[in-house]
């Protein structure tokens, strides 16, 4: 089955393995936060300590080059014909590295992961809400530098019981201004109330997770008529036990309400996942093929990608499904 992703962060992707080897190179004990080649967190909040020590191992160009390329060929295996994925300048700067330099090797990632597998992607800047509204300014500036064509988006990560969405809304004009496209991080932790606020102050065109918006169908009507695509990462909100299992997982209603939702894998090793893991559980869901090829159409249609790619993506696309004899399109 032919696939898309559109929610991985790339220091969330990284394996433990590798984050391990690089700390040994640099004298950075992890010892804290990889046990047994797993990274180890309780929570929400653990988890994030446990990401931002995890991205510190990452000095060089050449360390990102060699990540993206890794990510990106993995997803390739996966069957993706496309990835977007977050970057954090402010991550970056955390471990000592010159944001330049930074997407400088993760746009070399991708170029070379290109080549060797065809994958095609594009980076999205986040600011880390939680790291205040100056922060967030800040990347969004540096997403809206010149000279980096592969950065295509600006999105809004880390706590959302952190700050309000309206505190945010000076950086994402920054970034729509430049011609960004628009996504933010809500109704992952909080609630409805923080989907329609990242709505209201933001104005993305998607919304990473917004699974919570399930708990109001006023939002969801507001969600489906706006045309607002959800970036479903189920197997992050298992082990975040944002619902205790599968079968509680609101995916289905979303689709059968008429939501446009893709699937992402969000920080794949830390919550033992990966994409075609997220597709599967769409399936133990109660998603049909379909409904699952449905939800890569999406994600090519609300990427944040000039639109002579994102026409020969969705050609690439009709062809792999119509070989799988699946429909390719829902109507
Ligand atoms: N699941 C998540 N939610 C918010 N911020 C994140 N940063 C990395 N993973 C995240
Ligand atoms: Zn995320």
């Amino acid at each position: 089955m032919p696939l898309a992703e559109l929610h991985c962060h790339i220091e969330g992707a990284a394996p433990p393995a590798l984050v391990a080897r690089l700390a040994g190179k640099h004298g950075i004990d992890v010892s804290g936060i990889i046990r047994d080649g797993a990274y180890v967190w309780h929570d929400f909040t653990s988890f994030i300590a446990a990401y931002d020590h995890a991205s510190t191992v990452f000095k060089s160009e050449e360390d990102y080059a060699d990540l993206a390329f890794a990510h990106l060929t993995g997803l390739a295996a996966e069957g993706a014909l496309y990835a977007e994925f977050f970057i954090s300048p402010d991550h970056a700067q955390a471990g000592g590295t010159e944001p330049e330099i930074y997407a400088r090797g993760l746009a070399a990632g991708i170029a070379r992961a290109k080549r060797e597998s065809g994958i095609e992607a594009r980076m999205i800047v986040v600011g880390v809400r939680h790291l205040g509204p100056e922060a967030v300014e800040a990347a969004a500036r540096f997403a809206t530098g010149p000279g980096r064509p592969l950065i295509t988006g600006f999105n809004l990560a880390g706590d959302e019981r952190i700050h309000h969405p309206k505190d945010f809304a000076r950086a994402f004009d920054i970034a729509r201004d430049a011609g960004l496209g628009l996504t933010a991080h809500a109704g992952e932790l909080c609630g409805p109330e923080s989907v329609r606020a990242a709505i209201e102050w933001l104005k993305p065109s998607r919304i990473g997770h917004g699974v919570r918006s399930i708990e109001d169908p006023a939002l969801v009507a507001e969600i489906v008529e706006n045309d607002i695509v959800l970036e479903v990462c189920p197997g992050s909100n298992l082990a975040l036990d944002v619902y205790p299992d599968i079968a509680s997982h609101p995916l289905k209603k979303l689709v059968e309400a008429g939501v446009k939702a893709t699937l992402g894998a969000d920080d794949p090793p830390f919550f033992h996942t990966d994409l075609a893991r997220e597709y599967r559980l769409a399936a133990e869901n109660g998603l049909g093929d379909g409904e699952r090829i449905a939800l890569t159409r999406n994600a090519l249609e609300a990427a944040f990608v000039e639109e002579d790619v994102r026409y020969a993506l969705l050609n690439r696309f009709q062809i792999a499904a119509l070989s799988l004899g699946a429909p390719a399109t829902s109507d």
